[in-house]
């Protein structure tokens, strides 16, 4: 075993995690409990000061946790000296998309830091962001070399695309992850590192192949996720449930898996991740038609949606200009706080340039700014404000929602979760139930609901 691997195998290597957000902050959880010396690198001084004092601004990592992880030795800083002496670095920076394009600047600037930092020999670079295929070979290994590194030789890399999931059902080491590197002894440096950390790690071997798997996996998701939305639309016009049909198509055992309509697909991963496919493909003369479709079809829900409130207000008597909406989820995705890219934003924005008045609701969104104004959603439901609503959006199922309650105060509901259960008379306009008041080709009366 090379020296590297010897102080990966007894806990004497020190990792230097670079970027402290929601995929890097886990990460250095989980190296420090694995046993590791921790260096969390952040350009974010503010996180950093927070870090510092168990101030966590990540679900995943509860503020006792952080704590603990910081006694026990992982030290967040600002300063890219202090990653001088790791052993191994894992880069979890931002890697977004600017007018189709990946955006690799803060991988970049990262594997520069590295680069200027990393001990001579014997170092591990491992790139966990989410990157497109090609760009181990096209950004980072050129950045490495332009700053007199050799690649494969002094400093060994890997791409180890990250998979946590938060919020959701697998805990962290539940997780398998594939490790790619274009040789063995790279391949197998990695693979030990994250062998720490764990119960599986797969190993493949390029590490354009193991972008290429991420590209797959969040690809396969916004293209089943836009079929779920653009049958609601066709399920809306010719008078089926939707919700039904899916959930009937969900009892096949094998050869399908279930995806559901929604306000839109939002998150940092799945809006985005294609585009970086769809990119490299038209840059090596592949054309991926149904990825582009897909894209176009998820980003045009949000305002299919605003059409559907703004006729369903219409149809109750109300114009938008003097409509009073009460917004039941601002984030993404369920039982997170994450606002990137959610529908609920683009939404708002549409119902604020329209005139209405909205009214914000979720337990896990501090503050968002639409159209330069900044909201700070209410953690939980007024009933007065309900009552008084002209209409109220049911976009995010956070479990700490009481739907009941909605259904028994709303005048009008719009729900894009088919979560919303009938009350009396309160009428539903339901997301992708032909059966219900949908569109304005369908609308109909409220006396004539199901
Ligand atoms: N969030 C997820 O669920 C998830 C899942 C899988 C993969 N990823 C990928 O992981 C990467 C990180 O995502 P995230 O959600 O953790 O992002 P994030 O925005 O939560 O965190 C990124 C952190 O990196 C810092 N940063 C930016 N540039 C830096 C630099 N040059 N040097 C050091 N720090 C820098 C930022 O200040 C920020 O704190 C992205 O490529 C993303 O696609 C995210
Ligand atoms: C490591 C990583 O990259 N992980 C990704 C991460 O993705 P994510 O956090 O972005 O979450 P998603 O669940 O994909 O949601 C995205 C948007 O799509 C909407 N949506 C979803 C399903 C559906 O049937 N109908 C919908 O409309 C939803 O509301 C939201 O706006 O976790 C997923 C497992 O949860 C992973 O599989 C996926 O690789």
């Amino acid at each position: 075993m090379s020296s590297l691997q010897n102080k990966i195998a007894d806990r004497t290597a020190t990792v230097g995690v670079i970027g402290l957000g929601y995929v890097g902050l886990p990460l250095s959880q989980h190296f420090t409990d694995a046993g590791f010396d921790v260096v969390g690198f952040d350009v974010d001084e503010e996180r950093v000061s927070r870090l510092r004092v168990g101030d966590s601004y990540v679900d995943d990592v509860d503020d006792d946790t952080l704590t603990e992880t910081v006694a026990r030795g992982f030290r967040p800083t600002a300063d890219p000296a202090k990653l001088a002496g790791c052993d191994a670095f894992v880069l979890a920076v931002p890697t977004g998309v600017e007018s189709g394009t990946p955006d690799m600047g803060a991988v970049r600037q990262a594997t520069r830091t590295v680069a200027e930092y990393a001990p001579d020999r014997d170092v591990l670079f491992v790139c966990s962001s989410t990157v497109y295929p090609g760009a181990a070979d096209e950004v980072i290994r050129p950045a490495l070399e332009n700053s007199g590194r050799i690649p494969g030789d002094d400093i060994l890399v890997s791409v180890v695309p990250e998979r946590l999931n938060p919020g959701g059902e697998y805990d962290f080491e539940e997780i398998p992850l594939v490790v790619g590197a274009d040789s063995v002894r790279e391949r197998e440096t990695a693979q030990a590192l994250f062998d720490s950390v764990v119960a599986e790690t797969v190993p493949v071997g390029e590490t354009i192949t193991a972008e290429s798997a991420k590209m797959i996996e969040n690809t396969y998701r916004m293209v089943n996720i836009a079929f779920a939305n653009q049958f609601a639309e066709f399920a809306e016009n010719a008078g089926v449930d939707a919700w039904e049909a899916i959930d009937a198509a969900g009892t096949k055992p094998f050869g399908f898996q279930k995806f559901t309509p929604g306000p839109g697909v939002g998150g940092h991963c799945i809006p985005v991740d294609p585009q970086y496919l769809t990119w490299r493909a038209k840059q090596t003369g592949t054309g991926l038609s149904l990825v582009d479709n897909a894209i176009e079809v998820n980003e045009a829900v949000p305002s299919r949606v605003f059409g559907q409130i703004k006729t369903a207000l219409s149809a109750h008597g109300t114009d938008l200009d003097d409509a009073s909406v009460v917004v039941l989820g601002m984030s993404y995705k369920p039982n997170v706080g994450d606002i990137r890219n959610s529908p609920a934003l683009d939404i708002c924005e549409l119902l604020i340039n329209a005139g209405a008045s909205i009214h914000p609701v979720d337990p896990h969104v501090d503050e968002a700014v639409i159209v330069d104004e900044r909201y700070e959603p209410a953690s939980a439901i007024d009933r007065g404000t309900l009552r008084s609503a002209d209409i109220a959006l049911f976009l995010v199922n956070h479990d700490k929602f009481d739907t009941d309650k909605i259904a028994e105060d709303s005048n009008l509901i719009f729900d894009a979760q088919n979560a919303v259960p009938e009350y009396n008379d309160t009428p539903v306009v339901r997301l992708g139930d032909g059966n219900s008041e949908v569109s304005s080709s369908s609308l109909k009366s409220p006396v004539s609901r199901r």
